[in-house]
C-alpha cells in the first residue's frame, strides 16, 4: 500500500479496502492513534464503500514533517489525497483530531465531501497551557508518560475493566506515535479556534458525541452541532475513543446516517 507525497513535501500513508467501484468514504484518525483505530468501523463499510483510511502526520507510517503545520494543513492532506487518488467526491469520518480535520474540510471545500461524520471532537480546546505541558512530557520523556493518563480519558472504567486487551491494542498505538509527530499535532489543536467560522459551514454533518466523554466533552459536541444549520446529532455511551469503546452503537449511528437512513 502506498504513501503519497504532499505538496509541502510530506508524506501520508494510506490504505484502500472495500468495493473499488463503491462511493468512496474516508476515516482520520486521532491524536495518538493510527488508522488501524478504525478496524471495527472497516469491517463494517467495506461491503458498499470505497473504504480509505490513512495516518495523520506524524502518526502511525506517516512521517514527522520537518516543519510545523495547522489544523487547515491537516485538511489539506485530505484534498491532495483525493486529488491524487482522482475522487471528486466522498464522504467523511473522522474522530477528535480526525474531526477537527473534517470541520476544516466542511467549511473549505464542501463541494469535495458529500456526508461527515465528526465524532467526540470539538472546535476549540484551551488552555494552550495544556498543551504546551503535553508537548514537553513527549519530548522530555516520550510517550510511554502519556499512557496512562490517555487511556483514562479515551476508556469508561467498566470498558479498561472489561476489555484489558482492546485497551492494550491502542495503548501500542499510543506508544507506536513519533513523540515529534504528536507534539505537532498537539500544536496544531492548541492553534485552533474554528468556532467563528461554523456557522458559515453549509456542508451536511452528523455530530456524534460520547456521553462520557472527559477529553471533547458533550458540550463541545453541542457546541458545533447547534452552529451548523442542519447538524445532524447523535448519542452514544462512551468516552473519547467511542469507535473502539461502543463499535456497534457507534457504527449504527454513523452507517444509518451515511446510507440515509
Ligand atoms: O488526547 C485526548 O485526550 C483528546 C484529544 C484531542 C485531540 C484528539 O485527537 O484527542
Amino acid at each position: 500500500m502506498p504513501f503519497w507525497e504532499l505538496s509541502d513535501g510530506a508524506r501520508i500513508w494510506y490504505e484502500e479496502a472495500g468495493n473499488r467501484s463503491a462511493p468512496p468514504l474516508v476515516f482520520s484518525n486521532s491524536l495518538g492513534t493510527n488508522l488501524a483505530m478504525w478496524d471495527a468501523q472497516v469491517d463494517e463499510a467495506e461491503g458498499d464503500f470505497r473504504v480509505i483510511r490513512y495516518d495523520q502526520r506524524g502518526h502511525g507510517r506517516s512521517p514527522v514533517p520537518a516543519e510545523a503545520f495547522s489544523m487547515e494543513r491537516l485538511g489539506q492532506d485530505v484534498v491532495e489525497l483525493l486529488d491524487s487518488l482522482k475522487i471528486d467526491k466522498t464522504d467523511f469520518c473522522g474522530l477528535s483530531m480526525g474531526g477537527m480535520t473534517g470541520i476544516v474540510l466542511a467549511r473549505d471545500h464542501p463541494a469535495r465531501f458529500g456526508k461527515l461524520a465528526l465524532c467526540n471532537t470539538s472546535a476549540h480546546m484551551p488552555p494552550a497551557d495544556l498543551w504546551n505541558e503535553r508537548i514537553k512530557a513527549v519530548t522530555d520523556n516520550g510517550m510511554e508518560a502519556l499512557v496512562d493518563g490517555v487511556t483514562e480519558r479515551w476508556f469508561t472504567a467498566t470498558f479498561r475493566r472489561d476489555n484489558p486487551e482492546e485497551v492494550e491494542r491502542i495503548a501500542e498505538q499510543i506508544r507506536a506515535t513519533e513523540p515529534d509527530g504528536y507534539a505537532a499535532c498537539c500544536a496544531a489543536i492548541r492553534d485552533m479556534d474554528l468556532r467563528p467560522t461554523l456557522s458559515a459551514i453549509k456542508a451536511d454533518v452528523l455530530i456524534l458525541i460520547g456521553d462520557s466523554d472527559p477529553s471533547t466533552p458533550p458540550q463541545d459536541g453541542e457546541l458545533i452541532a447547534d452552529n451548523i444549520a442542519g447538524a445532524r446529532k447523535e448519542i452514544v455511551h462512551a468516552a473519547h475513543l467511542s469507535a473502539v469503546e461502543a463499535p456497534a452503537e457507534f457504527n449504527r449511528a454513523v452507517f444509518s446516517y451515511l446510507r440515509g437512513n
